[in-house]
């Protein structure tokens, strides 16, 4: 048979379809992933032509790949790309999406439709919405949703429900992009595919773990919808929720879909809740003011474009989570991320207890280091004695640079490795309705509680380390954020 693969993608003209999605799919086309009988359809209201959308996408593309942009593979992949001019929101307009699709491949048994929302999530329902309506949500067609999903628990909880009238569970693919990369996935090898973590790795040996996802970023062109989320929707409910479960989970019984999620939504569901009476002490919002970041001045968060002036979003978040079941039970995790900071990093730290008994004067402990940005490298920091006289100790690292122990293997782009499962449907590495519910559920919480306590966020300068409190936060426990050393 065959088989046609459509992909339409609302928000086509976006962001994140032009600096991400469009650029993935073109590597993909490169290294011969992509089915011969294929179009990639951009969808938005903006009036262009087929031509016009190749031109847009190609110098998003060209500024992807740099130096490995390669015209005659862009002329061969750039016959799969057309353009849709609709507005998503009326029910009207999806009879041009029908007459498209039923012109490029009039039998729904020879052909593959995958919708991809890049769009705000306001538009979410109403599009699986209109999509079912006029029969197009057929058997075997995705839809792949962005994060953040909804607002807040309720908003995710209606949005869910309204796709699922028109999509099988099986067919929604709930994107988190962190999932999709490298260093994340690596996370289950190191747990799952080494003997010598898992005896260790629970409260009788571990003193804390800290999650950090740091960006020199401020918020570009996207102030219409950050100010509305801040850094606790944009990026804590999902992407450091989603480290959190692959870190504290408990080994599941086959490494496929359900039974990865299963494991997951469990430690989701074990957060202790932070509540009103606990929000001071636990968390900490942020806001930045001007400064210098990379040696450049930036403006204050409240001068940037679509931000009212008298905004108080976070762009800074960090807190204290508590993982009540039987192997974390005592075990801070400190998680933190923000906008406009010194350094863009992404990293996970797990500090070990000191060892039982000293027998030298200098003892420190063990530290496992997984630095996921910007390089990939796994660090185990052991103690050894420092040669000559004495029995004096220091810490040195047993180094892994992933890069360069895969030298000769491409190392993927998250939404390369993420649109090729959807196309192969595979829904391992995306999340389920409930993962999110149970995420949110915790979230809100907090939201509440900073509401209830009229929280507001404290000012850091733009290019420090973020507000003095997260500092003190760990300080008043004697403990410190690790800062990597300068190289
Ligand atoms: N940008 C990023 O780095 C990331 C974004 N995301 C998520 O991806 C989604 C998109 O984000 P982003 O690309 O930044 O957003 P943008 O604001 O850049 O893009 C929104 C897109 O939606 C289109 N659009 C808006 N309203 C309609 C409508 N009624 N009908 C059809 N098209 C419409 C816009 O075009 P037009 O106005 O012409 O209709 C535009 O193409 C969001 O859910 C975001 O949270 C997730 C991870 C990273
Ligand atoms: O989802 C998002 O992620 C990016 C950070 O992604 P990374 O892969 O560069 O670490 C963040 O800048 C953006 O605000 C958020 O929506």
């Amino acid at each position: 048979m065959n088989q046609q693969l459509l992909i339409y993608v609302f928000g086509g003209t976006g962001d994140l379809a032009l600096s991400k999605l469009i650029p993935a799919l073109y590597v993909l086309f490169k290294d011969r992933c992509l089915p011969e009988q294929m179009q990639i359809i951009g969808i938005s209201r903006k009036k262009m032509s087929d031509a016009e959308y190749r031109q847009l996408t190609e110098k998003s593309c060209r500024s992807f790949e740099g130096q490995a942009f390669d015209a005659a593979s862009w002329q061969q992949f750039n016959r799969h790309l057309a353009y849709l001019s609709l507005d998503a929101s009326h029910a009207a307009e999806y009879a041009k999406l029908k007459a498209h699709l039923l012109q490029q491949a009039p039998n729904a048994a020879e052909r593959t439709v995958i919708y991809y929302l890049a769009t705000a999530p306001q538009l979410f329902a109403s599009i699986a919405n209109h999509i079912g309506t006029i029969g197009l949500a057929e058997a075997n067609a995705r839809i792949v949703i962005e994060k953040p999903l909804g607002h807040s628990l309720a908003s995710a909880l209606a949005i869910n429900q309204q796709i699922g009238q028109s999509f099988a569970e099986e067919n929604i693919y709930r994107i988190d992009h962190y999932l999709g990369k490298e260093t994340v996935q690596n996370l289950m090898a190191l747990r799952f595919a080494n003997a010598l973590f898992e005896p260790v790795w629970r409260a009788a040996h571990i003193d804390h773990v800290q999650i950090s996802v740091l960006e020199t970023v401020g918020i570009g062109s996207r102030g219409e919808y950050y100010d509305q989320a801040g850094a606790m929707r944009d990026m804590l409910q999902n992407h450091l929720l989603q480290l959190l479960c692959l870190i504290a989970m408990e080994a599941p019984m086959r490494f496929d879909a359900e039974a990865v999620r299963n494991e997951k939504v469990k430690v989701l569901q074990a957060l202790k809740p932070i509540t009103s009476a606990s929000v001071q002490e636990k968390t900490v919002r942020g806001q930045y003011t001007a400064g210098t970041v990379n040696g450049e001045s930036v403006a204050a968060y409240y001068f940037e474009k679509n931000v009212n002036n008298d905004s108080d979003t976070e762009t800074f978040v960090a807190l204290e989570a508590e993982i009540d079941n039987w192997r974390w039970a005592g075990v801070p995790f400190y998680l933190r991320t923000g906008k406009r900071l010194a350094q863009k990093t992404s990293e996970i730290v797990i500090q070990f207890k000191p060892v039982p008994h000293y027998l030298f004067n200098n003892n420190a402990v063990n530290r496992l280091i997984i630095r996921l940005q910007p390089e990939e490298r796994i660090t185990l920091e052991l103690m050894a004695k420092i040669p000559g006289k004495g029995m004096n100790l220091q810490p040195v690292a047993l180094d892994i640079d992933l890069a360069n122990a895969f030298k000769t293997t491409r190392r993927w782009d998250a939404y390369e490795r993420l649109l090729l499962d959807v196309i192969e449907a595979d829904s391992t590495l995306f999340m389920r309705r409930d993962e999110v519910e149970a995420a949110w559920q915790w979230v809100d919480g907090i939201l509440r509680a900073w509401k209830a306590n009229a929280k507001q966020p404290k000012a850091y300068a733009a290019g420090s380390d973020g507000p003095e409190d997260a500092r003190q936060m760990l300080a008043h426990q004697g403990r410190q954020w690790f800062k990597a050393p300068a190289k």
